[in-house]
């Protein structure tokens, strides 16, 4: 693949501030090219760490991380895996909120490849289109599927849902708990993180206090 199709099937050209910073050749090799090397490299550090890999438990834990990292938790790097975001002409005329709330996030920590797990809401107003409820899901299960930042990944959400449904009116909050804080370092289990990323009509704090109530309201 060239640069010029990743730029057509990227991040429907979100600024370049809100992109994954990533090697001008990432998509030069093949998936399985990347599992052979990176089994290659993740041998060297279990064998740096001491241990024995003969041993029948360990010795397909190399192959086993290469995989989990290429096609499963950060399969998001790859643009080609971006889910198709089916939009319908808004023909019911609806022009109220519509929020996708408790949205799993299942991320990793850009600075210590440690899990990122959390909750993401989201709410728009619509004008001329409406997005398929379950591709919210599936566009926040895409962008966290990468090494992130929590930020990062709120406004990437955040303008590609601008640019998928031509509205500014969209809101995006994220609660996570980071095992990089609970679990090493100052290893704090009870604090979380919010963001909270929004454009249009949600620069108005009446729109905002509507979104809180709405998520704050009983589950069914
Ligand atoms: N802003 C932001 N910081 C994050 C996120 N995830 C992890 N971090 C922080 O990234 C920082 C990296 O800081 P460093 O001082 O380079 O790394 P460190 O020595 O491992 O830091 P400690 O966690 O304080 O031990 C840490 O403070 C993390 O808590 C995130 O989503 N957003
Ligand atoms: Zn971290």
């Amino acid at each position: 693949m060239n640069k010029e199709q990743i730029d057509i099937i990227g991040d429907n050209h979100i600024s370049s501030n809100v992109d994954t910073p990533m090697r001008a050749n990432a998509f030069e090799k093949s998936n399985d090219e990347k599992i052979k090397n990176i089994q290659h490299y993740f041998g060297k550090i279990m064998e740096e760490l001491g241990l024995d890999l003969t041993d029948d438990s360990l010795s397909g834990t190399p192959y086993r991380v290469a995989k989990m990292y290429v096609k499963e938790l950060f399969y998001g790097l790859n643009p080609e895996n971006k889910p198709k975001l089916s939009v319908f002409e808004n023909k019911y005329d609806y022009k109220k909120m519509l929020v996708e709330q408790n949205i799993t996030i299942d991320s990793a920590c850009e600075h210590h490849f440690l899990p990122i797990t959390g909750h993401a809401h989201i709410a728009y107003i619509p004008k001329d289109k409406v997005v398929g409820l379950s591709k919210i899901n599936r566009l926040v299960d895409y962008y966290s599927h990468r090494p992130q930042v929590q930020e990062r990944l709120s406004l990437q959400i955040l303008k590609d849902l601008q640019v998928t449904l031509n509205t500014e009116d969209v809101i995006v909050m994220i609660n996570a708990k980071h095992l990089c804080v609970s679990s090493r370092g100052i290893k704090d289990k009870s604090s979380f993180t919010t963001t909270l990323e929004y454009g249009g009509c949600f620069k108005e704090k009446s729109f905002r206090d509507d979104f809180f109530k709405i998520i704050n309201q009983k589950m069914i």
